[in-house]
């Protein structure tokens, strides 16, 4: 029944008007599904490759395409993602390109939910989901990569821990962005957006941790719930490897410092989540660090998962790429007790999944992603479902980050 009978492959606009490979795939009984491929603009170095869209679209049809269509079932997403790994042949997507990849693996998901009926986190996470929610990290102040002249720290992301669900937890989010919006203003400070919609001042990180705090006390008042917040450092682009320290501006600090500065500001602010606190490539850092602030939770089943008082998110993004043979790197050195999930990064949803079954065996609490490139796919609000993951990061205003945020508060309303 879910026999892939076509494929079509099409660029579109991403949220920052780049061009991106969106795909339909068509099945023999009529079942449909449409996914598009998000992109980053802080990409690990480990990443998936990206081609180019037009040149990713050329070498999927060429590939691709006549490995999928009338061969493999889309409901079998093992065998959809096995006809990508073979059709690219490269480990890492060079030949195809993870964009490609991850927009007709993405879209077969949907389709094959579309031929049995059902909504698409049932279909890839089993009928026992859709109960529970994750917390959503919502950014609302940003600079790095995503913002010139802004904060050093890529993300301020404010989790609404207390939420009692997730639909007050996204409007409580948006609460905070407001609420920020009113301290710069009452500061004179003027603030445009960043990629993601966070905003963008041109503050020091430490004006920013001052703002953020206060906006999420306000909000968590005005709510009655707890409010709390995390970063994205994105440390790998503060990182300068010839100097060996971490750059922010004027100012540098050893990877010991870095690793003190951010125990500092956990304590000091009661940070529940660190995404990136270290380099890429320092997994002796980030155990460090996780040592200190992490609660040891990435000892095999003692975290219970979510947040905990005692148990600071120390979450690899670049570090691990949504790559289990990276993440098994972390385990074996006690390398933090969070992991991003991007499926891009890895660029099938197979691959995601297998990074997240291995995280969630080892105590390592998961945290699907967007990217700063965005279009209105909402894929990632059904994976977090499905998954059962703690966490998911995907902004807080503007239509691309809206779509996965409204899509949540509709499964929950059991409206999709
Ligand atoms: O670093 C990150 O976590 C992401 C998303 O917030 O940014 P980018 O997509 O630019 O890599
Ligand atoms: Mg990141």
């Amino acid at each position: 029944m879910t026999l892939i009978s076509s494929i079509a492959l099409r660029r579109v606009l991403d949220s920052r008007g780049n061009a991106t490979v969106e795909a339909d795939v068509l099945t023999e009984s009529g079942g449909f599904g449409r996914a598009a491929a998000p992109s980053g603009a802080s990409t690990g170095e480990h990443e998936a490759i990206e081609l180019p869209a037009g040149e990713a679209i050329a070498a999927a049809r060429e590939h691709a395409v006549p490995r999928l269509v009338g061969e493999v079932y889309a409901g079998n997403q093992r065998a959809v993602d096995a006809a990508l790994q073979a059709a690219d042949g490269t480990g890492n997507f060079s030949e195809i390109g993870a964009n490609s990849a991850v927009a007709i693996s993405m879209a077969a998901a949907k389709a094959g939910a579309d031929v049995l009926g059902a909504p698409l986190y049932q279909h890839l996470g089993g009928t026992f989901r859709g109960e529970s929610f994750p917390v959503p990290l919502g950014n609302v102040v940003g600079g790095g990569e995503h913002a010139k002249e802004a904060t050093h720290i890529q993300e301020f992301l404010a989790a609404p821990v207390g939420a009692p669900s997730v639909s007050e937890a996204v409007f409580a989010n948006a609460a905070v962005h407001a609420r920020i919006s009113e301290l710069l203003d009452d500061r004179g400070i003027p603030a445009a957006k960043g990629d993601e919609g966070a905003w963008a001042p041109p503050i020091s990180d430490a004006e920013a941790f001052a703002v953020v705090g206060e906006a999420v006390d306000d909000v968590a008042s005005d709510l009655g719930f707890e409010i709390r917040f995390g970063l994205d450092m994105a440390a790998a682009e503060l990182y300068d490897s010839e100097a060996d320290a971490y750059v922010y501006g004027d100012q540098t600090r050893s990877t010991a410092e870095q690793v003190d500065y951010v125990a500092e500001m956990v304590d000091e602010y009661d940070l529940v989540y660190v995404e990136d606190p270290l380099d890429e490539n320092d997994y002796e850092g980030f155990a460090e660090l996780t040592e200190r602030v992490g609660g040891g939770a990435s000892a095999p089943g003692a975290s219970g998962r979510g947040p905990r008082a005692d148990r600071t998110l120390i979450c690899g993004d670049d570090l691990f790429v949504t790559n289990v043979d990276r993440l098994r790197d972390g385990i074996d050195a006690g390398a933090g007790n969070a992991i991003l999930i991007k499926p891009n990064q890895i660029g099938t949803l197979s691959d995601a999944f297998d990074a997240i079954e291995l995280a969630t065996e080892n105590g390592y609490e998961t945290v699907v992603s967007h990217r700063s490139g965005e279009t209105e796919d909402a894929t990632i609000a059904h994976l977090a479902v499905a998954t059962d993951a703690g966490f998911i990061k995907t902004g807080t205003v503007g239509g691309e980050r809206t779509a996965k945020l409204n899509e949540l508060v509709r499964i929950a309303d059991d409206a999709v």
